[in-house]
């Protein structure tokens, strides 16, 4: 139940396969999945002209991004309490750069958009930060308790337990596959002090926990109480939200929206494309998407070959990619095909069955394609291309950036169309990739210095439902 604020209009969110109730944002935020298992979207877009988005381009991010969220959020958050949250999340003590998300070139034409430089590396922090703090502000005002339920393969979970931990009447399970997220990942969120903070290792991979957070939203009985769960992955739409307003950031930065731009977007959980996806419905002149993939590459098979097959999951040195079902496509297929949720529900049912391959329309593919690329980089030239642009520029990327940097070379249709590709982590939290490239580890940033020695705290449980839920049964508000 959503409390109003005043009379200002309200945003409606409906669900991709059309047959859950129309929530407003504060109910979406505290949501997660629809209760017909489909994922939340505005029912509506903001649409904005060139010349509103012009007049944007001084604007420095905090004012930038309360431009873009606010007509998502309105009537659910006052506007000026807005402000105060976007002011706390994006300053220069909580982000390490005062320019927020710095570009950096590369060549001629050619960008990194720097996405690391909040709080845990990657670039989650720029909407679990807020997601925390727009948590706090509902649940305290409901007065409910909430738990928090998510997934990672590796950057999600320690951004949602630094964007929530401060949140009063929450109590976090992240649950990560065991031994397949890097050291620096995975203290990242074991050393985290707080006695509603607990890491689940699954001995499985991802996808199974990924499958066992959406199993669980989708029958809560196991909670106990009147608790609700709340989702922290890009499956709540707060997340995609947030991610939007890097796009309008970067593009204004660089002569846009005169100019259009190119984005290349390395792509697990498709979340990340799909908020840039949202930047160019709602106006922004984007004339390129690029899918980059590792090898788990399903997305790159359906777009170039028009066969959606989901395969076993391989371990790789971008693990944070390592995910085989991207949630997050069931939305762009929803605007693909017309919105029509019956209809999408029927495709999703054939594409999670895992039993077949399944092709799209060919119309919706080639609609998909106008926009879209994809390409799938395996190891070794992530590597390569961690050294070649070393070589040529003296920068260091992260491996997943080095996925995006190949693809968007490979991929570009225009040369004079700047081409940004997002920076989503920092090479520190990669140490075999930046080995296997023969490189010294960077530093730690200062707030981090100590994180190899501090205590760790995590459970091993095996891949099983209903022991995970049994241990979040069991943990949840002890008081
Ligand atoms: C470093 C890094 N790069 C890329 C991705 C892929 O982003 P998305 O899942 O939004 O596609 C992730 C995880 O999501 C990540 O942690
Ligand atoms: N790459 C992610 C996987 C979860 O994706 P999300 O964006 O849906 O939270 C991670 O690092 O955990």
């Amino acid at each position: 139940m959503s409390s109003r604020l005043g009379s200002t209009p309200m945003m409606k969110y409906i669900s991709t396969r059309g047959n859950a109730p129309e929530l407003t944002f504060e109910d979406v935020l505290l949501t997660g999945l629809a209760s017909d298992g489909g994922l939340y979207v505005p029912k509506e877009a903001p649409h904005y002209t060139l010349e509103e988005i012009e007049s944007w381009r001084d604007l420095p991010y905090t004012e930038l991004a309360h431009k873009i969220v606010y007509p998502f959020v309105e009537g659910c958050v006052d506007a000026d309490a807005l402000k105060g949250m976007l002011e706390d999340v994006y300053n220069n003590t909580n982000f390490g750069h005062k320019a927020i998300a710095p570009l950096q070139q590369l060549d001629n034409n050619e960008y990194v958009l720097e996405l690391f430089h909040g709080p845990t590396l990657a670039f989650k922090d720029f909407a679990l930060q807020l997601l925390g703090r727009l948590l706090d502000y509902v649940v305290t005002r409901r007065k409910e308790k909430v738990v928090i339920m998510g997934a990672t393969s590796g950057d999600t979970g320690s951004a949602a337990i630094e964007g929530t931990k401060a949140c009063d009447n929450v109590d976090i399970f992240i649950l990560h596959p065991y031994g397949k997220v890097s050291e620096v990942q995975r203290r990242q969120m074991t050393t985290v002090e707080g006695d509603n903070i607990y890491n689940i290792a699954i001995e499985g991979n991802f996808d199974e926990a990924q499958d066992m957070v959406k199993a669980s939203f989708g029958d809560q009985s196991f909670l106990r109480g009147e608790r609700k769960l709340v989702a922290v992955n890009s499956i709540n739409w707060a997340r995609i939200m947030a991610q939007i307003v890097y796009y309008f950031y970067s593009s204004l930065n660089l002569g846009g929206p005169v100019r259009p731009m190119a984005y290349s977007v390395p792509t697990g959980n498709f979340g990340d494309i799909f908020a840039g996806y949202m930047a160019r419905k709602m106006g922004l002149p984007i004339e390129q998407l690029i899918i980059a993939t590792n090898n788990n590459d399903v997305l790159h098979r359906l777009m170039s070959k028009n066969q959606y097959e989901v395969r076993s999951l391989k371990h790789t040195i971008t693990p944070s990619m390592d995910i085989a079902v991207s949630s997050n496509f069931e939305r762009l297929l929803f605007d693909l095909y017309d919105r029509d949720g019956a209809r999408l529900a029927g495709l999703m049912a054939k594409m999670n069955a895992r039993d077949d391959v399944v092709s799209l329309d060919e119309d919706k593919l080639a609609k998909a394609r106008e926009l879209f690329d994809s390409l799938a980089v395996d190891e070794q030239t992530t590597v390569e291309t961690m050294q070649l642009v070393y070589n040529e520029t003296g920068y260091l990327l992260d491996p997943h950036t080095a996925i995006g940097v190949k693809a968007a070379r490979e991929c570009r249709r225009n040369p004079n169309i700047p081409m940004i590709t997002l920076g989503t982590a920092h090479p520190v939290k990669f140490e075999d990739a930046v080995g296997r490239a023969g490189y010294e580890m960077p530093e730690l940033p200062h707030h981090l210095t100590d994180l190899m020695e501090r205590e760790e705290r995590l459970t091993v449980l095996p891949s099983d439902l209903e022991t995970v839920q049994q241990f979040i049964a069991d943990n949840t508000f002890r008081d």
